[in-house]
């Protein structure tokens, strides 16, 4: 008779769920309070999307019970009563891209029987989204909007169905400061409204930001509940990996001897993305292209690996000319990629760990015998081993492992062909805070080992391992770092700001030590880095 269970805007306990050896929960438990913004954290495979499975019906755990303020869960399979009680905004669309807003927010509840009146159907669509604050048009379709804005009508049609507790999966992910910001605002409003959020994030600052109890799993077990207020990173992270915290954080570099140039671009362009690139990674280096989500720093990336065919310029790896605009080609010439989208350009799910940790481009998956399966089983060990992956072994298929530990999957992928140069974009996306730093030193070791690296990113944290870190703003390079930056002077130069602030920042030579744009303070406001 727990009142605290009574009033829980959710509350689940004893949770077992297994995916054949694997026990993914454990007697695992969870309460959310009305109101509540409640953080969920854990390393790569602690069970944190399982739970959301079972607590959204998606997933019938083997024992356990939950409950909704104190009544039971609804029936498995009914799917309507769900809707009514909980929603997820997942890092992944829900919505239908074709779709018009006015349809996803209707998906399911359209009225039946007679011809839809479509003009009266986007007038409520409107009303909707007005009521809860949300400015997007609803005859516009999902695929035509940002992350920001089909994340807002992702959560307002959770609302309409009248959920009062809302869990969102790593919603920041995808969103630049600016988003961030708005997103938060509006999580805020709703709260205050008695609108309970269950926050699943690998990023601690924005735990601290916004939640105000955290729950922490490890190995499929609750561990801790605690307020936010008053707790301290290091009791976090030790609470999530089981040992004393100790130096998490990489520390930054001096000036170390570069080597020959492994890449070099010259004049490299394309039009609408970013200016004309003259950029130098030499052997032993790590370079990092530092800017907001629309600066044109994910576009350099996808040109040099071959994704993006460039308007001109030249690349070359080990002075040798690299036809542009092929991926085969890129490739072959040494070039290795860690691309931002796991989930559309990564991995083949149904193939297992060691095959996708070898298989670098997708004609090799036809004749599977030049695979040699014990090397590559080896190489998959020593992986697993170096990039602390949460797997069964080698030959678990990827779609089994968590999301986390999947990206693990595809860094070894990049690194099986021993690349001349690592292109790397948003390297440690979805990964917990100790398999970030194992990660960044699988990195920073590939460089010390003869290759050079360039990580493509706006975390501070993988910025921090480079050498020197490049900022891009509006598709140009308006100022240089070498290690040992605030990260006051680099946020500020991706937002346009490095003139202003006015600190070290030396106009950077690559970016052939152009103006920065004559911007003010538009962090969100990069749309689309015309040159
Ligand atoms: N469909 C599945 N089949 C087999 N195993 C699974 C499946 N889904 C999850 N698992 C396993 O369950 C465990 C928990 O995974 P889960 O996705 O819940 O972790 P997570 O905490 O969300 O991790 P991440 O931070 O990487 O997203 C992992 O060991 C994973 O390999």
């Amino acid at each position: 008779m727990g009142t605290a269970e009574d009033t829980a805007a959710v509350h689940a306990e004893g949770i077992v769920k297994r995916y054949g050896p694997t026990v993914a929960l454990d007697g695992a438990r969870l309460t959310v309070r009305p109101g509540e913004a409640h953080a969920l954290v854990g390393r790569n495979g602690a069970g944190k999307s399982t739970l959301v499975s079972v607590l959204t019906g998606m997933a019938r755990p083997d024992a356990g019970r939950v409950t909704f303020g104190g009544a039971p869960a609804p029936g498995w399979g009914d799917t309507a009563a769900w809707q009514r009680k909980v929603a997820c905004v997942h890092q992944k669309s829900m919505t239908v891209p074709e779709l018009t807003v006015a349809e996803n927010l209707f998906l399911g509840r359209l009225p039946g029987g007679r011809t839809i009146r479509w003009r009266a159907l986007r007038e409520r669509a409107r009303e909707l989204l007005a009521g809860y604050g949300v400015e997007v048009d609803p005859a516009a379709r999902i695929k035509e909007l940002g992350v920001e804005q089909r994340q807002f009508v992702e959560i307002a049609r959770a609302l309409s169905f009248g959920a009062r507790l809302i869990i969102l999966d790593e919603p920041t992910a995808r969103l630049d400061a600016g988003g961030i910001d708005r997103l938060f605002g509006r999580l805020r409003e709703l709260r205050a409204q008695g609108v309970a959020f269950l926050f699943i994030s690998h990023h601690l600052q924005e735990v601290h930001e916004l939640c105000d109890t955290v729950t922490v799993f490890r190995d499929a077990r609750h561990v801790l509940t605690a307020p936010v207020p008053g707790l301290a990173e290091d009791a976090l992270v030790a609470a999530m990996t089981g040992e004393a915290a100790g130096p998490t954080r990489q520390r930054p570099r001096g000036a170390r001897p570069a080597g020959e140039p492994v890449l070099r671009t010259r004049g490299l362009t394309a039009d609408g993305y970013f200016a004309p690139l003259d950029l130098t990674v030499r052997a032993g280096e790590v370079v990092g292209l530092a800017g907001a989500t629309a600066s044109g720093t994910t576009a350099i990336g996808e040109t040099l690996v071959g994704l993006r065919a460039p308007d001109g310029g030249r690349i070359t790896v080990r002075g040798r000319p690299v036809r542009t605009g092929s991926v085969p080609h890129a490739l072959a010439a040494g070039i290795g990629y860690v691309p931002e989208d796991r989930h559309r350009e990564g991995l083949v799910p149904g193939r297992s760990v060691a095959e996708n940790a070898t298989l670098t481009v997708a004609d090799q998956l036809g004749p599977m015998g030049t695979v040699l399966p014990a090397r590559t089983r080896a190489f998959a060990r020593r992986m697993i081993s170096a990039l602390d992956i949460r797997t069964t072994g080698p030959d678990q298929p990827v779609s089994g492992l968590s999301g986390g530990n999947q990206q693990k999957v595809v860094i070894a992928r990049a690194l099986a062909r021993e690349p001349a140069v690592l292109v790397a974009v948003r390297p440690t996306n979805g990964v917990d805070v100790k398999s970030k730093d194992a990660l960044l030193g699988v990195v920073r070791e590939v460089a010390d080992a003869g290759s050079g690296a360039l990580i493509v990113s706006d975390e501070l944290d993988d910025l921090r391992v480079c050498d020197r870190v490049l900022a891009v703003f509006h598709g140009r390079v308006t100022a240089e770092f070498a290690a040992g930056w605030h990260d006051h002077e680099l946020v500020a130069a991706m937002e346009g700001l490095a003139a202003a602030a006015g600190e070290e920042a030396a106009p950077g030579p690559a970016g052939g030590g152009r103006e920065p744009a004559p911007h003010t303070r538009t962090a969100q406001g990069t749309e689309g880095a015309a040159p």
